[in-house]
């Protein structure tokens, strides 16, 4: 197929990115390189530095793209919450924006990159995708935004839309000669920072808060190896209906907490990393875990990587070579 790749210069893009030339097809990367890196783009791909609110320019009518797979847009739940303007124009309004110039390019595919923070607070354990969606950030509420425009576009429009909903993505792809991995400045997300702190790049971590109700008192997250989520993208491609906004969670089914991670993190890098409590993040659920049963049963995704050590160990040899 013919793909249109946005955010292919960050983290899961660029991953997808490699497993789609791979299996054969052509992809082209649009990344305004907001948080991306030009050297994280796979070098067989065709590259435009372009804003997904400039999409059009690439999706013209009769450029033939097959699907367009959407992944830019703004990641980090703690600043949605004290900058929630830029969250809204960037993963709502450019989206909207790059939805419009699907339409007119008549794309028939659209693959999205949701999100388990569409959720908030579960009221049951794991996460089904039916399960109430009250995000507690809002960059769980641009994204649910997005998933409702998908709908309504599949259903007046025909288009065949997937949504994805990633819970926490670790890892990095190792395979073939390639390590593509995680990279963004400023790092947000655990189990870098923790690796930071590892590398001596940072004095100590600080956990938000252990006065969850969970069992240490720290949030509890289900990761997925980025390699997996990968796959789930390619089975998505195969499986997009036309007039369908298919929905699927992707995560493990296990949670761990913060404490836990560190742990892990301990015990790959050998390095005894100094933790301070720290005050909970604003807009943190408690506890996040999957029902992932929807994308085994209909797309045949089964995870292979789900141990916290395989993720860590992953992380931590791509961040050693090409981070620290
Ligand atoms: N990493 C996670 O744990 C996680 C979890 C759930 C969902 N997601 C979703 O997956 C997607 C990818 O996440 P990631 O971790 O690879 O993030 P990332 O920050 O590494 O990549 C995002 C990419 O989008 C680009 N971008 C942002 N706004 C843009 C715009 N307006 N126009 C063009 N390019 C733009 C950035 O330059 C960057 O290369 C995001 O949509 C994110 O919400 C990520
Ligand atoms: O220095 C840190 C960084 C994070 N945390 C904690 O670690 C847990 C995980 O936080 P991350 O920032 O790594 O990930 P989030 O769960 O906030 O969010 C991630 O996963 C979500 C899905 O679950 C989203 O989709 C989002 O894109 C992605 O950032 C949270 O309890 C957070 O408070 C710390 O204690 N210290």
């Amino acid at each position: 197929m013919k793909l249109l790749v946005t955010g292919g210069a960050g983290y899961v893009g660029s991953v997808t990115s490699r497993l789609l030339l791979d299996a054969g097809h052509e992809v082209t990367v649009l990344d305004n390189l907001v948080t991306g890196f030009r050297g994280a783009v796979a070098p067989d791909a065709t590259f435009v530095e372009a804003d997904i609110a400039d999409a059009a320019r690439v999706l013209t009518p009769g450029s033939g793209f097959d699907a367009v797979l959407h992944f830019a847009g703004l990641i980090a739940a703690g600043e949605s919450m004290t900058k929630p303007e830029l969250y809204w124009h960037d993963n709502v309004v450019k989206s909207l924006a790059l939805l419009d110039a699907v339409r007119a390019a008549g794309v028939p595919r659209f693959i999205f990159s949701s999100t388990a923070a569409v959720y908030g607070n579960p009221v049951e354990l794991p996460i089904t995708e039916s399960a109430v969606k009250a995000p507690t950030n809002t960059y769980g509420a641009t994204k649910l935004t997005f998933d409702h425009a998908l709908t309504s576009e599949a259903f007046a429009h025909s288009l065949a839309a997937v949504s994805l909903r990633y819970f926490n993505v670790a890892g990095a792809y190792i395979a073939d000669g390639h390590e593509i991995g995680e990279r963004h400045d400023p790092e947000t997300h655990l189990i870098p920072i923790t690796l930071q702190v590892a590398a001596g790049k940072r004095e100590k971590l600080q956990i938000f808060g252990d006065d969850y109700p969970t069992a240490d008192g720290t949030c509890v997250r289900d990761y997925i190896h980025v390699h997996d989520l990968a796959r789930a993208h390619l089975l998505a491609l195969e499986a997009a209906t036309a007039g369908e906004h298919r929905i699927y969670n992707l995560g493990n089914g296990n949670g761990f907490s913060n404490k836990q991670v560190v742990e892990v993190a301990r015990e790959v890098t050998g390095v005894e990393l100094p933790v301070e409590i720290a005050p909970r993040r604003e807009g943190d659920p408690a506890t996040l875990v999957a029902s992932s049963d929807k994308a085994r049963d209909e797309l045949g995704w089964v995870p292979e990587k789900n141990t916290l050590q395989s993720m860590i160990g992953d992380a931590w040899s791509f961040y050693r070579s090409h981070v620290a």
